[in-house]
């Protein structure tokens, strides 16, 4: 696809000005990033604008000043009285130019800093605007993509926002007051610097609005080259890429990608640098139409030599500053965009799902699902018409094919998703009545894809509970109801060991134990009268499992217990067994009623315990 056919944003390229409405923003974020650079800012850029102008008229003044000092010299009198009053002035010119340089250093400086505390604002947004997302818009990759973009971005683009934004301020200055020197040798001069840049000011800012939906454009095929650098690159995924050979393989598609991505991005930028040059030559023509019509007046008589240099230096320093101004322009133009997909993001509506309720209208009367069906978005129905209820005190087990939609039962269980229908009722309360942290206060819940964090042992039991993240009674209890303890304790460092491999001195766990730390992790909960165990045992060995159950019983007397699991052994006795099939209950009962009734769990049973004999 060239950049020509590459979709035009919302609003083209006729809503130029339509597009700055983001400036205002970008500015009142750097205030309240640091109200006191963004002074200092404004006043070193104010400095940095008027003194230039001041210093190439006072350099006028030097010249026709020598001129008029050489002639006083021949007709005679003492030097030192002659020349005293030119080279005040050239002390004072240095006096400017060393305030210049100052200013311009201050701006560097209060830039720089700037730049980092803005990057780490920026990026706290984003994050905390992620801790508010669903996990639908989580799945959803458009929303995935904006993410993506904002953060790779984003976080640079309100500092540069205000900085030409300062820039302009500042060139504008020294434009107007080379302007008044101008205008004094002709308007038609000032007319032809105006002239001369606008061209390349019009072409820039076609490119940078290209240059953007390009990016724009661009951003899935760039967040799959993310991704195969990680798999290529991480230490969870190397194993099996080295295994299957597969470093050339992905390595293929990463260059293919890049050269994909090139091609558009070098057809842009010789466009972009091809116009730019062509146009720029006007500004360059525009200077020298002007130079030679200053030196004809000079060599009339209609103006001194003074002037002249002074004019030319006006002339030039004008055009730089004028296109100075018109580039800063196109640039904000430019950031605008970007910053449109940062607020695009932020903007993302999330959905309320903070109720009030903290105790249930009906206490005691435990989980039901009334008539619940569910469909992921964007796909079909998972789950069909599923009504149970489980009391206080009450186990049950759910088992059922692989995608039968057992872990999707949990995850309405649990808020991550909300039914399409029916509703979930925890103590007689909807839901999503529920005040968020009282409902997830009452649910401990391992999911077959847990997180292995890179943190300390300790701290990998305290993310279940951040009330007792780094209580050391509490992990020690946890790790005991989740069998963990033995070999926690045995660790160099106990529960302050590090793990995983991305940090200094961080041990690796097997699969068992890892799920013994989740199994853990789900026991800090100590509160919680719901436990959930999406196949908590599937990596550990037969004793393990045993005792893992036997903890879980003792453990869970008053609770209500939700476990899936593939094997019969630990699920026969559950209080109440459904087997599901295709997102629809075709069977409920205990292990004992549903081996006589001989449906499907007898026959799967039957089929598992035949593998033992
Ligand atoms: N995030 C998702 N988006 C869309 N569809 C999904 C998502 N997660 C699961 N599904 C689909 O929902 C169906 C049920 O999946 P679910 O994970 O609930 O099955 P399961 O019974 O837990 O399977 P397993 O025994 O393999 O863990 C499957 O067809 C799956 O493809």
């Amino acid at each position: 696809m060239s950049p020509n056919l590459i979709p035009a944003p919302p609003r083209p390229f006729q809503g130029f000005f339509g597009v700055f409405r983001y400036s205002s923003r970008a500015l009142s974020l750097v205030w309240q990033t640091s109200p006191k650079m963004m002074i200092g800012l404004a006043v070193c850029t104010l400095v940095a604008g008027v003194l230039p102008a001041v210093a190439t008229w006072i350099g006028q003044l030097i010249v026709d000043g020598v001129v008029a000092a050489m002639d006083t010299y021949q007709a005679s009198s003492s030097l030192m009285e002659v020349i005293t009053p030119v080279l005040w002035l050239v002390a004072l010119e240095g006096a400017i130019i060393a305030l210049i340089t100052l200013a311009q250093r201050g701006l560097s400086a209060q830039q720089s800093l700037l730049r980092a505390m803005l990057g780490q604002k920026v990026n706290v947004m984003i994050l905390e605007k992620a801790g508010t997302l669903s996990l639908s818009q989580f799945e959803d990759s458009e929303l995935y993509d904006k993410l993506t973009r904002a953060r790779r971005e984003a976080s640079t683009r309100p500092l540069g926002l205000v900085n030409k934004t300062f820039s302009l301020l500042q060139n504008a200055i020294s434009l107007v007051s080379f302007g008044v020197l101008l205008v004094q040798f002709s308007p038609w001069a000032l007319l032809i610097l105006i002239a001369g840049a606008l061209p390349v000011f019009l072409s820039e800012a076609k490119f940078s609005g290209d240059a953007f939906r390009l990016f724009r454009w661009r951003s899935p095929q760039s967040r799959m080259q993310m991704y195969l650098e990680t798999v290529l690159a991480r230490e969870d995924s190397i194993k099996e890429v080295k295994l299957f050979g597969l470093e050339s393989l992905f390595l293929q598609r990463y260059r293919d990608i890049f050269t994909r991505l090139f091609k558009e991005e070098r057809l842009l930028t010789l466009r972009r640098e091809a116009w730019g040059f062509g146009l720029g030559l006007i500004g360059t023509l525009a200077f020298y139409m002007a130079y030679g019509w200053v030196v004809l007046e000079t060599v009339v008589g209609a103006l001194t030599l003074g002037q002249m240099t002074m004019y030319l230096m006006v002339f030039k320093q004008g055009q730089s500053a004028l296109s100075a101004c018109l580039t800063s322009i196109s640039g904000m133009y430019e950031d605008n965009l970007y910053l449109s997909n940062l607020y695009e993001y932020l903007e993302q509506p999330t959905e309320q799902e903070n109720g009030e309720v903290t105790i249930g209208a009906i206490p005691g009367d435990g989980l039901r699902f009334e008539q619940v069906s569910f469909a992921y978005p964007g796909g079909g129905e998972v789950l069909h018409d599923i009504s149970l209820h489980l009391k206080p005190g009450e186990s049950l087990a759910l088992v059922g094919e692989n995608g039968s939609g057992k872990t999707t039962l949990i995850k309405l269980l649990t808020r991550l998703y909300h039914p399409t229908q029916g509703r979930v009722l925890l103590d007689g309360s909807d839901l999503r009545d529920w005040e968020t942290g009282a409902l997830r206060r009452r649910i401990g819940v391992i999911f077959q894809d847990f997180e292995r964090y890179q943190l300390q042992v300790g701290e990998n039991l305290g993310v279940g509970d951040t009330q007792a993240f780094s209580d050391e009674q509490r992990w020690a209890r946890a790790a005991h109801h989740g069998l963990a303890d033995d070999f926690i304790n045995r660790m160099d460092n106990g529960y302050h060991t590090q793990l995983g491999r991305w940090f200094k001195n961080g041990q690796e766990l097997s699969g068992g134990q890892w799920q013994k730390v989740a199994l853990s992790r789900a026991y800090m909960r100590e509160n919680a009268d719901i436990l959930v165990l999406d196949e908590p045992t599937a990596a550990m060995d037969a004793a393990a499992e045993a005792a893992v159950f036997a903890r879980f019983r003792e453990h869970s007397r008053d609770k209500m217990t939700i476990l899936i699991s593939h094997r019969f052994s630990t699920v026969r006795s559950a209080e109440q067994i459904i087997v599901i099939d295709q997102g629809r209950i075709i069977e409920r009962g205990t292990h004992q009623a549903l081996l006589e009734s001989d449906g499907r769990y007898a026959s799967l049973f039957r089929l598992q315990a035949k593998g033992y004999q």
